[in-house]
């Protein structure tokens, strides 16, 4: 080939047009030992006009196939398929479209640079450069993974698996600004199992453990998906309702009052029937923060264990008598 015959037979859009090799073969040699796939497709049939050895090697032959059968072994054109991204509103080439998925077949993560070119007849045709990127792709998830299993377990309750302290605040604030936002109610519940004391020195830390676990598999077996039940303390344990009337809360406190104490749980070979005390309070306009909320549940808490334990108290404003 001479020196000013184009070096490739697909239309180059370089500024000065130099032939950049001697001879097509010189060319396809450099294709064939590119560390990538290449492959051209026709833009409207998707068919495969070119791929390089390293798409024939990992995805077999493409004469006479579709883009979407050879590299994706799929029934169509992808859902994902970027034609669309490469050829502005008259129809002319844009600017390579980058981005990275994870390949059907191989299973394999590529970075892939698309761009619409001008094929030899003049039609338009896709190119497109993968590059294998799962080492990095596969590095990088188990970094996210981690860090979500690390953000996870900072907010969880070890022993009984619900939210901990942190995490109720955290979640609980967000709720708090949602049922202010959409105007809906939020019902606050705290509850402390009475004279936990006596049962940790008359069985032992481990009973008390256990008694903790069974009463958070209770607690997590009546929320519902929208509220957010915590341990936030030693034997404190407190619940946010989500769009729940002042009787709906109540009903809900009740149920959990008679769970706990109508199931003696199993410990060795006795059988331990706590109690608990419960606080209620409803959010009210002025509360723009869990805090207010919460202090007046625990105020309820209080007097519900001054008052004899086991038992449920509503919060009710001073004068106003007791709910
Ligand atoms: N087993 C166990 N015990 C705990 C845990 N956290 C706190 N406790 C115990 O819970 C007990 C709480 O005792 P107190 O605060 O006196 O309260 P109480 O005995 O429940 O009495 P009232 O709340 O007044 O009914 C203490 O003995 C703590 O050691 C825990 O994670 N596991």
């Amino acid at each position: 080939m001479k020196a000013s015959e184009p070096s490739t037979n697909i239309a180059s859009d370089s500024p000065d047009d130099q032939p950049l090799l001697s001879s097509p073969q010189g060319l396809q040699a450099v294709l064939d030992n590119l560390d990538a796939l290449v492959y051209v497709s026709d833009f409207e049939t998707h068919e495969l006009l070119y791929m390089n050895a390293y798409g024939r090697r990992n995805w077999g032959q493409f004469e006479g196939r579709r883009c979407w059968q050879v590299l994706q072994e799929s029934d169509g054109p992808c859902t994902f398929c970027t034609n669309h991204l490469l050829i502005d509103s008259k129809g002319n080439p844009t600017p390579p479209y980058i981005w990275e998925f994870q390949n059907q077949v191989d299973q394999r993560w590529y970075q892939c640079r698309d761009r619409a070119i001008r094929w030899t007849d003049g039609r338009l045709v896709r190119m497109e450069i993968a590059t294998d990127i799962t080492d990095r792709k596969q590095m990088e998830l188990a970094l996210k993974a981690a860090h979500e299993k690390a953000r996870a377990a900072a907010l969880e309750d070890e022993l009984t698996g619900l939210h901990n302290r942190r995490a109720f605040f955290e979640f609980g604030m967000q709720a708090l600004k949602q049922a202010r936002r959409n105007k809906t109610s939020l019902a606050a519940v705290m509850f402390d199992l009475d004279h936990f004391k006596v049962i940790n020195d008359t069985h032992g830390h481990e009973a008390g453990d256990e008694v903790l676990r069974r009463v958070g598999e209770l607690l997590k077996a009546k929320v519902r998906e929208a509220d957010i039940a915590a341990r936030i303390g030693g034997e404190e344990f407190a619940i946010l309702l989500t769009n729940s009337t002042p009787g709906e809360a109540r009903e809900m406190a009740e149920r959990l009052l008679l769970l706990i104490r109508s199931n003696g749980i199993p410990f060795r070979n006795v059988k331990i029937a706590p109690t608990a005390s419960f606080g209620l309070a409803m959010m009210s306009d002025a509360d723009t923060r869990l805090e207010p909320l919460l202090a007046r549940a625990d105020e309820a808490m209080y007097e519900s264990k001054t008052g004899g334990r086991n038992r449920i108290t509503v919060y009710s404003e001073p004068g106003s008598g007791q709910a």
